[in-house]
């Protein structure tokens, strides 16, 4: 920095940053700023400046915060002189005096001492970090200048091909190593559901909701795997949920509800994440909460929290010292991803991957981030994640004129991310060591106008969970693997409004369409197995043309591999498009069955149930639902539709040993 004009801040280390104009001069023992009129460089280093008193110059900065230091702690004293030298004197712009609102006052404090706590090298970092990436902003700087984006090559998996099944069972072998991460921290405002995320149903058939399929889904491939070991299984497989001021009250109540769906309370953690500071303006000012002017304005940091989540907890360091090695990150409303998990975890530990990404094709345009090679003129090169809304303008900008665009194949030719990520533990740990969990941040400020120097309202850093792989070194083995695109993902993301705008072709990413590709799903893998199953009917609900296949619905126990299924479906057996099949107990072998209506059969775990013949019933009913009609519970409402349970055949096996259903 040089030249004629006014220079607002030094510190003793000789760093230039730029500050607010307000201040005149502030500092603490290690920092002194000044605001000063200088003609160069050289003059701003003038030494006579260092003479100031520094303590009492940074408190004179801000008349407010000096009448009001009696009352604070040292502690709090310290954190608000930290501030000033932040550039923050505004927080206390009009603090009365002492005597009037001192617990607003220290509140502040409370809440301050908590944001600088929970971010990893404190507020002052952050508020550094917020000014860098807002000066980037601003002059439009481009991410990804300089990298030149190319497709990649994965482990690409055709679900039921012997490659795909030799994968599965590699990675049920992993499962007594890997420990599971959700991360749950957002609402899904996109949504328009005002629960949590994770209490929605995943199907209406049984109504089972995401975090009791995820848990027992959980618990059976652990089962499954200690069993492939041969019982040499000493502990029960972690389970973490990262949650948010906004979703941890009510996941653990969920959880507290249900008796933790059949997993000790023990093996189940919550990670709370905090929010971090708003940004008022291109200084990094943090923004005072419109209803409170003695709080510091709050949102969402993004789900890119978990790794310094599970860095700081020490769960990382606990799970690698009990010989974990895996581990599996995934998020919140996706019903099919344990469908893929196994096949994955297979990938990563054939192939060794510190990380494996997993992916499904995508379509040009559709939210879901791309997985891209970049590589640098400078010769860096990595194969990372390059989310949703940066993928087109990077395409643009690096000669393909037709942005993010499906090629031959129907499918955009970069692999879709669902942001189900596998780690493992070691390479991990290391990383964690040395940034202490702190992701790769980015800002977003949606300027008021071309000149880019105010926001239509505050903005604050940001960061995601994928984007872990962007510091590590170029020795790290990061891969991908890519499945089927019916197989993996379903997310529940989309408004019906929203949903129905999707272009023609592409997924929903609705309540609608997360439910209905569960049935495309599980009767695609019967058809794999060897089932006849009716083909699909097209039919519209909440705007959402999808297919409706046989509502096919069974339990983890029941089958979590495609080996499971394959061992317990023999013969001839067939299903017609109207049908409903839930099957809920654990050796329930289907044989020779003609289904047309609806059989729901369950047995306790040590009977064995042997299900032919031909069951023919009025069977259960998918039928269209008004969305505006309010006398209708939300979750249904987002579906555009209800199951009318009109008549079924229910069996249920409560004796061990053998039995037959041959009606
Ligand atoms: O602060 C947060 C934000 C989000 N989350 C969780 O992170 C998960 C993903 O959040 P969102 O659904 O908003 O994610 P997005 O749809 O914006 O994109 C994400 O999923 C699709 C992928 O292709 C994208 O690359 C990925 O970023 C959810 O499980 C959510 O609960 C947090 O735990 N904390
Ligand atoms: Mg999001």
């Amino acid at each position: 920095m040089g030249g004629e004009g006014w220079f607002r801040r030094w510190s003793l280390d000789g760093e230039w940053e730029a500050l607010p104009p307000t201040v005149r001069a502030y500092g603490n023992r290690d920092l002194l700023f000044i605001d000063f009129m200088a003609s160069s460089t050289a003059d701003a280093t003038n030494d006579k400046l260092a003479n100031v008193q520094i303590n009492e110059l940074s408190i004179s900065a801000s008349p407010n915060l000096q009448k009001n230091l009696s009352i604070f702690s040292p502690d709090q004293a310290e954190l608000a002189k930290m501030l000033l030298v932040r550039g923050q004197s505004h927080l206390f712009e009009d603090w009365p005096d002492a005597g009037v609102d001192d617990d607003e006052k220290k509140a502040l404090l409370d809440q301050v001492a908590l944001l600088n706590s929970s971010y990893p090298g404190g507020l002052a970092s952050y508020i550094k970090t917020a000014r860098e990436l807002l000066a980037d902003s601003k002059a439009g700087k481009n991410p990804f200048d300089g990298f030149i984006p190319s497709v990649p090559s994965g482990e690409v998996l055709t679900f039921g091909d012997d490659n795909f099944i030799k994968y599965e069972e590699a990675g049920v072998r992993q499962v007594q190593n890997a420990a599971f991460v959700l991360v749950a921290g957002g609402l899904g405002e996109r949504l328009g559901y005002n629960g949590i995320k994770v209490a929605l149903p995943m199907e209406t058939t049984t109504g089972t909701c995401f975090l009791q399929h995820y848990i027992e889904s959980i618990l059976c491939l652990s089962e499954a795997s200690c069993r492939q070991a041969q019982g040499q299984c000493q502990r029960d497989v972690p389970f973490v949920i990262m949650t948010s001021d906004d979703t941890h009250a009510r996941t653990l109540q969920l959880l507290e509800s249900n008796a933790y769906f059949g997993m000790k309370s023990t093996q189940v953690k919550l990670l709370k994440q905090e929010k971090v500071a708003c940004l008022a303006d291109n200084d990094a000012r943090l923004a005072i909460d419109p209803k409170n002017k003695y709080r510091i304005q709050t949102k969402p940091h993004g789900h890119g929290d978990v790794h310094s989540l599970l860095y700081s907890s020490g769960l990382l360091r606990e799970w690698k010292d009990a010989g974990l090695r895996w581990v599996v990150f995934f998020q919140d409303t996706n019903g099919l991803l344990f469908k893929a998990i196994p096949a994955a975890l297979g990938v990563s530990a054939t192939k060794e991957y510190h990380v494996n990404s997993l992916s499904v094709p995508r379509k040009a345009k559709e939210a879901i981030g791309g997985i891209t090679r970049l590589t640098h003129a400078d010769g860096r090169e990595m194969v990372i994640n390059v989310e949703y809304n940066q993928l087109d303008p990077l395409l643009r900008a690096t000669g393909h004129p037709d942005g993010d665009a499906n090629c031959e194949t129907g499918y955009s030719p970069y692999p879709g991310n669902i942001n189900q990520l596998i780690l493992e533990v070691g390479p991990y740990i290391d990383e964690l060591s040395k940034t202490g969990g702190a992701i790769k941040e980015f800002v977003n400020p949606k300027y008021k106008d071309s000149t880019k120097t105010a926001f239509k309202s505050s903005t604050r850093l940001e960061c995601m969970m994928q984007d872990y792989p962007k510091t590590l070194p170029p020795s790290a083995r990061v891969g991908f693997t890519v499945t089927d695109p019916w197989l993996a993902y379903a997310p529940v993301k989309n408004n019906p409004d929203d949903a129905s705008k999707v272009p023609k072709g592409n997924p929903y990413h609705s309540a609608t369409s997360g439910e209905t590709s569960i049935y495309r799903s599980n009767s695609m893998i019967l058809r794999k197995a060897g089932v006849k199953v009716d083909d699909p009917v097209s039919q519209v609900f909440n705007g959402q043309e999808v297919e409706v296949w046989s509502r096919v619905v069974w339990k983890p126990k029941w089958a979590v591999t495609f080996a499971d299924v394959k061992r317990k479906v023999s013969g001839s057996s067939s299903i017609s498009q109207k049908s409903t099949l839930v099957v809920k107990g654990r050796n329930i072998l289907i044989e020779d069955l003609s289904l047309d209506g609806t059989l729901v059969i369950d047995s306790v775990d040590d009977a064995e149930v042997k299900v032919g013949g031909s069951v023919q019933n009025n069977g259960w009913k998918i039928e269209s639902v008004d969305k505006d009609d309010t006398a209708l519970p939300e979750e249904v409402r987002i579906r555009g539709f209800k199951i009318n349970k009109v008549e079924q055949l229910e069996k249920s096996y409560n004796e061990p040993g053998k039995h037959s259903l041959k009606p």
